[in-house]
């Protein structure tokens, strides 16, 4: 099985803001203008007890000019500090929501592109769960504690420089019968929450994922009556998370321990400013610096302790975001260095290496009845060649038009160690149109997904004109390429909003074309709003069959050089069934088309079918299908 990295449900939550850090480096002009006006602002309210201080010593000496100045002096300092901490909110949220923001994009384009592997291999409330639920979290730690975070962080580390300044003595007791306490029971908070946090998010990702796949497949569970077996799995996820979000709130009230240690400190505090201040080695106003400092020094520690566990939950759910982002971007990389590597083939088979072949048997030489051109190409010629020549003996459905698509020797699995496809070598040629059959299970489906870039194989290769497929652009590929599933996704939205997913933009004249060209205008007018018919959510008011009329009218429009059907087996009335041969007859001219078949009529249409049986082509099997029988060489070397 190819290697895909698979997302930890607990994922490492060391030096996440390090990790992170190349998602923040692009905004880190605005984030640092944030960070410096909240400072500004803290300082500001740092000066306050000092200010009052100073004021209580020159009152005692009989300077009542001195209060009235240090009145004034404390408005102001309030005035500055609310008027900069709102600026520096406004700056922090502004820069905290391009962050998110960017985040969001990044993870719906990395997992727009990340493979179907991948996708299939996780669950999908999981996915859901980072991609939406931990970067609204994200979103909302930014906007409403980040702020308060910065704030009271300053503050601890400014009003220790006025207490130092104001009275080793009392800053020594303070250190003593504070700092102690308060750091141990920091330490309990952190262990408890290190635990507990990461494993609450974990059970509250696995209830989200079992609810949303009891969601979409509420109608199977009623129908097999699994309804109530599948409660019960739910009740178990949702008594896992209550037991963990309990551990988890029995975390935070250690937190109410600090409430002790505050109440002891001041004490210690007042009695010792007290004794100093009567034998005159600090004055009244020291002391009274002192006392108001350290409350609003007290009062930062215990919010800190608040927001930090609200940091910590944050930051578990920023790891399980980091871990998704990683993980998608390991395969962006891949794909990034494989089109660097010199096998990108921007256009129709026209890149260094890839060129010959590509253009070969696209167009050229096999089209000439020859595949010299081909074999002049040296390595990536052989498969050209060889499909040159496979091409040919196709039932002479080789044209001088679409491109041939080649499996050499692939092999897939699913799961480590039990491979579905076994080694399968099989050419398409240019413009010949072929069927593939074979029991269920047998790896049609599995094979179609291979054969147009949607999986990677574990070994072997798959060319399109020549080229390998994973060296092929995303985008390119999906226009050279287009296969039609059994079930045709859809979205909520109308016909018009469906037919709208395809490369590039399209107008409603280019749905009307492509309808007129394969003989669906009939249809699309028999429908109660022809375009702007509501399809309702996922399209699930269309048939099987209607859906893939929907997906023949888009590939119409994408106009690919290979269409790939994987025919639909169920809900295909005879009307439909007509309609679908009908338009895939207009639509298989001049371009390479192979069919997944399941009913007799397809297959005999078909002029070359492939069978395949438990992961192998059959060699040299005799097919037969309604009447007709053939034999079937395998075709690749
Ligand atoms: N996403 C998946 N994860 C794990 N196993 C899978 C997955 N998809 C298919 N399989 C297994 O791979 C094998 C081949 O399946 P595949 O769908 O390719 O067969 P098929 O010939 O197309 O069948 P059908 O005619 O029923 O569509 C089967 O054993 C199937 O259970």
């Amino acid at each position: 099985m190819a290697d895909v990295r698979l997302l930890a449900e607990e994922p490492d939550q060391r030096h996440v803001l390090r990790r992170a850090w190349p998602y923040l480096r692009r905004h880190r002009a605005a984030i640092g203008a944030a960070v410096t006006v909240n400072l500004l602002a803290t300082l500001a309210l740092t000066l306050v007890p000092v200010v009052i201080g100073r004021a209580v010593d020159e009152l005692i000496d009989g300077d009542r000019t001195g209060l009235l100045t240090a009145a004034a002096v404390v408005f102001g300092l309030v005035i500055v500090r609310t008027l900069l901490l709102r600026w520096s909110e406004l700056l922090l949220v502004r820069a905290g929501e391009k962050v998110v923001h960017d985040l969001r994009d990044l993870v719906v384009e990395r997992l727009g592109g990340t493979p179907l592997r991948f996708l299939e291999a996780h669950r999908g409330g999981d996915l859901l769960q980072r991609a939406t639920v931990e970067i609204a979290d994200l979103a909302a730690f930014v906007r409403g504690q980040l702020p308060d975070l910065i704030s009271l962080a300053g503050y601890v580390v400014f009003a220790t420089v006025v207490l130092l300044t104001s009275s080793w003595q009392l800053l020594t007791l303070l250190l003593v019968v504070f700092a102690p306490p308060m750091w141990l029971l920091t330490r309990i908070v952190r262990r408890t929450a290190e635990r507990a946090y990461p494993a609450e998010a974990a059970a509250r990702s696995t209830l989200t994922a079992t609810f949303s796949e009891s969601l979409l497949a509420r109608e199977q569970l009623q129908i097999d009556g699994a309804t109530g077996t599948w409660l019960s799995r739910l009740r178990g996820d949702a008594g896992d998370y209550y037991r963990r979000a309990r551990t988890a709130q029995g975390a935070a009230t250690w937190i109410d321990g600090t409430w002790i240690v505050q109440g002891l400190a001041s004490a210690a505090l007042l009695i010792a400013g007290g004794v100093l201040a009567g034998n005159g080695t600090i004055t009244v106003g020291v002391v009274v610096t002192f006392m108001l400092a350290s409350r609003d020094l007290f009062s930062s520690v215990d919010d800190l302790t608040l927001v930090v566990g609200d940091l910590l939950e944050t930051r578990v759910g920023l790891a399980r975001l980091l871990d998704l982002l990683a993980a998608t971007g390991d395969h962006s990389k891949q794909r990034e260095i494989s089109d660097k590597s010199g096998g990108g083939v921007p256009g129709h088979g026209a890149a260094a290496g890839g060129a010959a072949a590509g253009g070969a048997v696209a167009g050229g030489a096999v089209a000439g009845g020859t595949a010299a051109g081909a074999a002049a190409a040296g390595g990536v010629a052989a498969g050209g060649a060889a499909a040159g020549a496979a091409g040919g003996a196709a039932a002479g459905a080789a044209a001088a038009s679409g491109a041939g698509l080649t499996a050499e020797a692939v092999t897939y699995s699913y799961k480590a160690g039990e491979l579905v496809l076994h080694g399968i070598s099989v050419h398409f040629g240019p413009g010949e149109h072929a069927g593939l059959i074979g029991e269920t299970g047998s790896g049609k489906t599995t094979l179609a997904k291979l054969l147009c870039g949607l999986y990677l194989p574990d070994s072997g290769t798959v060319r399109l004109g020549g080229a390998d497929l994973s060296a092929l652009d995303a985008a390119d590929l999906r226009r050279r390429l287009v296969l039609i599933p059994q079930q045709v996704h859809m979205i909520a939205g109308s016909l018009a909003d469906n037919l709208a997913l395809t490369p590039g933009k399209k107008t409603r004249d280019d749905f009307a074309a492509a309808a007129a060209a394969l003989g669906l205008t009939a249809w699309i007018d028999s429908l109660p709003d022809g375009f702007d018919t509501d399809l309702g959510r996922r399209g699930e008011r269309f048939s099987a069959g209607e859906r893939q009329l929907v997906g023949l009218v888009r590939a119409a429009m994408t106009d690919p050089e290979v269409l790939i059907l994987d025919e639909a087996t169920a809900d295909l009335d005879p009307a439909t069934a007509q309609r679908i041969e009908e338009a895939l007859a207009r639509l298989r001219d001049g371009r390479t088309v192979l069919v997944i078949a399941h009913r007799p009529a397809t297959i005999d249409r078909l002029p070359r079918v492939v069978r395949l049986h438990a992961g192998r082509i059959e060699s040299a099997g005799r097919i037969e299908s309604a009447g007709r029988i053939e034999t079937e060489e395998p075709s690749c070397p």
